[in-house]
């Protein structure tokens, strides 16, 4: 498969560093294009990443700055558990950002939950429906698993790694809960930006498979914006790089 190009490299002292200057380059991001008369589209991350990002973005001091009731949202992955489930990823926005602003629901995309009345292949399909009707993709963060994981897109697995379609149900996933919707590798390419959160000795090795990959290119390491593709890493994570 043709190489993907390597991310520029964003180095923190820590996750508290790390999130706080996504959370403000989110912003700018956000403010941009706004003044460009466009509404942002961003797709969230789970995870410990994900949700520091999330807090540092609903305690960033210019959060107001972005009309965050012109802003579309995402997710890469959900869990397949009830609305409202402490296990989904949902869930940590709700309980940060979207707690700090107003927002129009209706431009806050959730993945339907296993309550939903569709059963785990209807609830991909009509993500997967959601996203190919997305005009752009302005960024995609990315929490990265210990093994290179990124959505619920894991290593060694091809049905996830070679799947086609934008969205797909994910099972027996080795990162419980066992079932999730993931966004495909295709469909985070299609982000104008592309961010990698990696905080953590635990995310060393799937760091060192980023930087510089190895015969089995990770998923984490299949990610490529079509403007720019970041890893934001702390030192921890950043080991011996
Ligand atoms: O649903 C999920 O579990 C997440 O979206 C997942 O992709 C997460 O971002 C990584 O597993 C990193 O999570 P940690 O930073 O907590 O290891």
């Amino acid at each position: 498969m043709p190489s993907t190009p390597r991310p520029r490299l964003a180095r923190f002292a820590d996750l508290a560093a790390l999130s706080e200057a996504v959370a403000e380059e989110t912003i700018a991001l956000c403010r941009s294009r706004q003044a460009e008369g466009a509404v942002p589209c961003l797709v969230l991350t789970g995870g410990s990443g994900g949700a520091a990002v999330l807090a540092a973005l609903a305690a960033h001091p210019e959060l107001r700055t972005v009309d965050w009731r012109r802003v579309r949202l995402l997710w890469g992955d959900e869990r397949w558990v009830p609305a409202g489930h402490p296990e989904r990823n949902d869930r940590l926005a709700d309980e940060t950002l979207l707690a700090a602003v107003a927002h129009d629901p209706a431009l806050v995309h959730r993945v339907p939950a296993s309550d939903s009345g569709l059963d785990l292949d209807g609830a991909a399909a009509a993500y997967a429906e959601l996203v190919d009707g997305l005009e752009r993709i302005d960024l995609v963060l990315s929490g990265v698993g210990p093994d290179g994981h990124v959505a619920s897109i894991f290593p060694g697995r091809d049905d996830l790694l070679s799947a086609t379609a934008s969205a797909i149900p994910v099972r027996d996933s080795p990162k419980p809960p066992p079932e999730r919707v993931s966004l495909t590798l295709p469909a985070l390419n299609r982000a104008e930006r592309s961010w990698l959160l990696a905080a953590g000795a635990a995310k060393a090795e799937a760091v060192a498979g980023i930087v510089a990959p190895g015969p089995e290119t990770l998923p984490a390491a299949r990610l490529a914006g079509s403007a720019e593709t970041t890893l934001w890493a702390d030192e921890a994570a950043l080991g011996a790089q």
